[in-house]
């Protein structure tokens, strides 16, 4: 930091001769930028109050002339930020305030937003998720040193999410300082469109406090930022910031780079720096181990018979298989009855199909409305009025129309007997929202995404 202080106006000088720049250019864009900081590799320089509203223009064309410049005079690679003077009088202000009000300094395995349950003693190694597994371990063990990013992909179900969640626990473990973030793509683009809504610099300031100051930053399911414009700008320098200070960065998506079609060049590349790692469906062997874990954890106990059935008929994902497993589990302890094959195909008569195409049907769409909205399928089909039912109830009732030929009466009888004006009502009401209200858009078009992924 001292040293490019030091030579702050020879920087300028410099960049004036080697860019040719009139002195016209010279004295109106650069002489004014003062010199904020220098951390992590990162220059901020300050742009005048008076040149605030230029802050695009000089950043898009002059950047990179600091960026080069810097680097060569003091032959270490610095990224260059751009900020408001007013931002810095802010931030000055706030740093004048004791340090434990400042809420970046909190984050801890709490505010991590980690599972306890998804560790990597509770992850079951098999051939579709060695090398993930073993590639997640080397991060954990030196993150920022070894892969990064790195990038983890695989359908859905199938432990992209608890091998993240396990990094994050095994560092914290190691090192309790190290600050820690895991965020799914969805809590990130509303974070983003809330401060952009807002207007207000400060807020903006904070959200890239929360996200530029961690050690290990975790987003899960990256192809739902693609392609949603300002929130995978201020991400791509959420990256940048991040990498260039050798934090770690890990990413989970359902495809690899190159297979998403609408993924800009910068990130591809960006997302290939580090490591690719795939998880593919598991094999039987795997099923049966990951059944056999659940089954020690179960109070009934289970038959070896039940477990190969469900191993043999559920394949593609393993949210799918404890599912069935649970609801086998449910089947036996509800009826009271002894736990037969028979009740486990009883129970599960509705979830496998052999040979049969996941097709999109009303259950479909309440199952991962309910699953998006961590509530139960019981509850959205159930007549109960609280609050936290009626948006995801209204949801479904939105797409049983948009994504099948479901009648209004039917949705109904679905969603504990509405009548149909009911229906109407909740698929008007969506459909107007989401015209305005682009948190539920967003909300929506992940849902659609997760019911059909093609
Ligand atoms: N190898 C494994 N061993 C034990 N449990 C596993 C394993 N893989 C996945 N699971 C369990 O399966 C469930 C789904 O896994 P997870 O949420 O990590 O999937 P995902 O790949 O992130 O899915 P999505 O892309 O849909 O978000 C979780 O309960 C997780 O604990």
């Amino acid at each position: 930091m001292e040293s490019i202080r030091e030579n702050w106006t020879a920087i300028k000088e410099t960049i004036k001769r080697e860019y040719d720049l009139t002195d016209i250019s010279y004295r109106t864009w650069v002489e004014p930028l003062a010199l904020y900081n220098a951390d992590n590799h990162i220059v901020s320089i300050i742009i005048p109050e008076e040149q605030s509203h230029m802050i695009d223009y000089i950043s898009s064309r002059y950047k990179s002339f600091f960026q080069v410049t810097i680097t060569e005079m003091l032959e270490e690679d610095y990224d260059i930020k751009f900020v408001q003077e007013k931002d810095v009088i802010k931030e000055m202000q706030k740093d004048n305030l004791p340090a434990e009000n400042d809420p970046s300094n909190h984050i801890n395995s709490e505010n991590a937003n980690l599972n306890p349950k998804y560790k990597f003693d509770t992850f079951v190694v098999g051939s579709s998720n060695k090398f993930a597994h073993s590639a997640s371990l080397a991060v954990a063990e030196s993150p920022g040193l070894t892969y990064n990013p790195l990038y983890l992909y695989g359908g859905p179900g199938l432990g992209k999410t608890h091998l993240m969640h396990s990094i994050g626990h095994f560092i914290m473990e190691q090192n309790p300082d190290k600050k820690v973030l895991y965020v799914t793509s969805e809590e990130f683009t509303n974070e983003v469109i809330e401060s952009i809504r807002s207007g207000n610099a400060a807020s903006m300031t904070k959200l890239r406090e929360k996200y530029r100051t961690v050690d290990v930053l975790m987003v899960d399911d990256v192809q739902f930022i693609i392609g949603k414009e300002s929130t995978q700008e201020e991400f791509f320098h959420t990256f940048n910031v991040l990498h260039s200070a050798r934090k770690q960065i890990i990413l989970s998506s359902d495809k690899p780079p190159k297979e998403i079609e609408t993924l800009d060049e910068r990130f591809r590349s960006r997302f290939e720096w580090g490591l690719i790692a795939d998880i593919q469906p598991p094999d039987y062997e795997t099923r049966m181990a990951i059944l056999r874990k659940n089954a020690e954890h179960s109070i009934h106990p289970i038959d070896e018979e039940i477990i190969k059935y469900i191993a043999t008929n559920i394949k593609s994902n393993i949210r799918e298989l404890e599912g069935a497993f649970n609801k086998v589990a449910a089947a036996g302890k509800l009826n009271k009855v002894d736990l037969t094959l028979a009740v486990a195909e009883e129970a599960l008569k509705d979830v496998i199909y052999p040979n049969k195409a996941r097709e999109i049907t009303p259950a479909l769409i309440i199952n991962v409305v309910s699953e998006h909205f961590g509530v139960r399928p019981e509850d959205i089909t159930s007549k109960k009025r609280n609050s936290e039912f009626v948006l995801p109830r209204q949801i479904v009732m939105y797409l049983c129309r948009e994504l099948t030929d479901t009648s209004y009466m039917n949705i109904g009888k679905l969603l504990g007997k509405k009548d149909h004006t009911t229906i109407i009502h909740g698929v008007n009401k969506i459909t107007a929202e989401i015209q305005t209200n682009e948190d539920l858009k967003n909300k929506v078009d992940i849902i659609i995404k997760k019911i059909n992924p093609s």
